[in-house]
């Protein structure tokens, strides 16, 4: 049994919110849209605004991945079926986005916060020039100090390239952008050993140290209601997120100022990253690719990649064969001996331009400003 019991709240191995670097916090329809109104509730988002501002201040980047699209826009528009076709849901979200984007931009700039929206779909977590272009646009958001609000791209997104659930969106960007914890706010405040609308005797359950078929059971069926979710697409989440080495929390968000609840104690369920995860990231993104090219280096950058540093393109001595963005090239030494493998940053015709030279020498070489590395270290493997 993988569970640790109620005695589990007090476990050393429970990550504190207070010490996470970059968080990603999920919010669920519920959660943003008073359904009497179906308008933002804005005394909520604004208490949460100062949870994200509180965050900052000690130093931790937050990335909120927002719901409510849909629920803020369908009643206006007269759609209100329980279950909405999806060109409907479509056009709900096209009008609601506008809505929600706004409902966080004005709680997060009245504590002097800037909103920045970003709307993914699948290809763009899944491809991945496509998500190396993500990752560096969220990574420069957050350097600037800004709060990324994050909800999937429903209005373009089809039936089959949709996540459709925002639990398993967050998770994914949790992946992408290297968070170390993912809080799913939720109407609950954990997982039970089975739902408690349903079961009485429902235990919570404080510490998941692995998704067994046991927890996965405990999934249940989709509930009822605007919610896509439920506690499936959670575990869902949870395996994706813990199989990257970031921690995942479910939290009650009911309440107000539910971060500032989570960092105090309040009670959730913790579900423990694995213990070889960062490797299993770096597996995934590698695994089964064959090298479109060779980028051979310096002993300097040998140096510091073998120090856990990124590969700058100033170490790059010669680049051979044809790639674009985001595909896998070996790294050689001098000598041509594999030192190891990686994920370009820049396409070859680009990296041969700027093998040699410092990062700000790039803007006037590339007419743009790209990334300092060529290999980010979260994109290498050595060998
Ligand atoms: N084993 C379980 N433990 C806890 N909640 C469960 C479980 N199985 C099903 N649920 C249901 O999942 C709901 C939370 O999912 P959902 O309504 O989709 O939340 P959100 O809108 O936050 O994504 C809970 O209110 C609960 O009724
Ligand atoms: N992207 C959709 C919400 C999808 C979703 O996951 O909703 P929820 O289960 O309430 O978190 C929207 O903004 O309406």
């Amino acid at each position: 049994m993988s569970i640790t019991g109620d005695a589990g709240t007090h476990d050393a191995r429970r990550p504190a919110l207070s010490a996470a670097q970059r968080v990603v916090v999920k919010i669920g329809s519920a959660l943003v849209v008073d359904p009497d109104r179906a308008a933002p509730r804005t005394d909520w988002l604004a208490s949460v605004a100062d949870d994200v501002a509180a965050l900052r201040a000690a130093g931790t980047e937050v990335v909120l991945v927002s719901s409510g699209a849909i629920a803020l826009a369908r009643h206006s528009l007269g759609l209100t079926r329980p279950a909405l076709r999806l060109q409907e849901k479509q056009a709900a979200a096209a009008v609601g986005q506008i809505r929600l984007a706004q409902a966080w931009s004005a709680v997060l700039s009245e504590r002097g916060l800037t909103a920045a929206q970003l709307l993914l779909t699948p290809d763009d977590t899944e491809d991945r020039r496509r998500y190396l272009n993500a990752r560096a646009t969220l990574d420069t958001l957050l350097g600037l100090g800004c709060v990324p609000v994050i909800n999937e791209n429903d209005t373009i997104a089809t039936a089959e390239i949709r996540f459709g659930d925002n639990d398993r969106l967050a998770a994914r960007v949790a992946q992408m952008i290297n968070a170390d914890q993912l809080i799913l706010l939720s109407d609950i405040d954990g997982l039970y050993t089975a739902d408690p609308r349903v079961d009485p005797d429902a235990r919570h359950l404080p510490t998941i140290n692995a998704i067994t078929p046991e927890i996965d059971a405990m999934g249940g069926a989709p509930p009822p209601g605007y919610s896509s979710g439920g506690m499936r697409t959670k575990l869902l989440a949870a395996r994706i997120a813990t199989n990257s080495g970031c921690a995942m929390a479910i939290a009650l968000g009911k309440r107000e100022h539910p971060l500032a609840a989570l960092r105090d104690g309040a009670r959730c369920t913790w579900f423990l990253p694995g213990t070889d995860s960062r490797s299993a990231r770096k597996r995934w993104i590698a695994g089964g690719l064959t090298p479109s090219g060779n980028l051979t280096i310096d002993n300097g950058a040998i140096r510091a990649l073998n120090e856990g540093g990124s590969l700058l393109p100033v170490g790059v001595k010669a680049v051979q064969g044809e790639f674009n963005r985001g595909d896998l090239v070996r790294v050689l030494s001098q000598d041509g001996s594999e030192i190891g493998r990686g994920l370009c940053s820049y396409s070859a015709e680009d990296a041969r331009r700027i093998a040699g030279k410092r990062s700000d020498e790039f803007e006037s070489i590339l007419g743009w400003q790209g990334r300092d590395e060529l290999i980010h270290r979260d994109d290498l493997i050595l060998d």
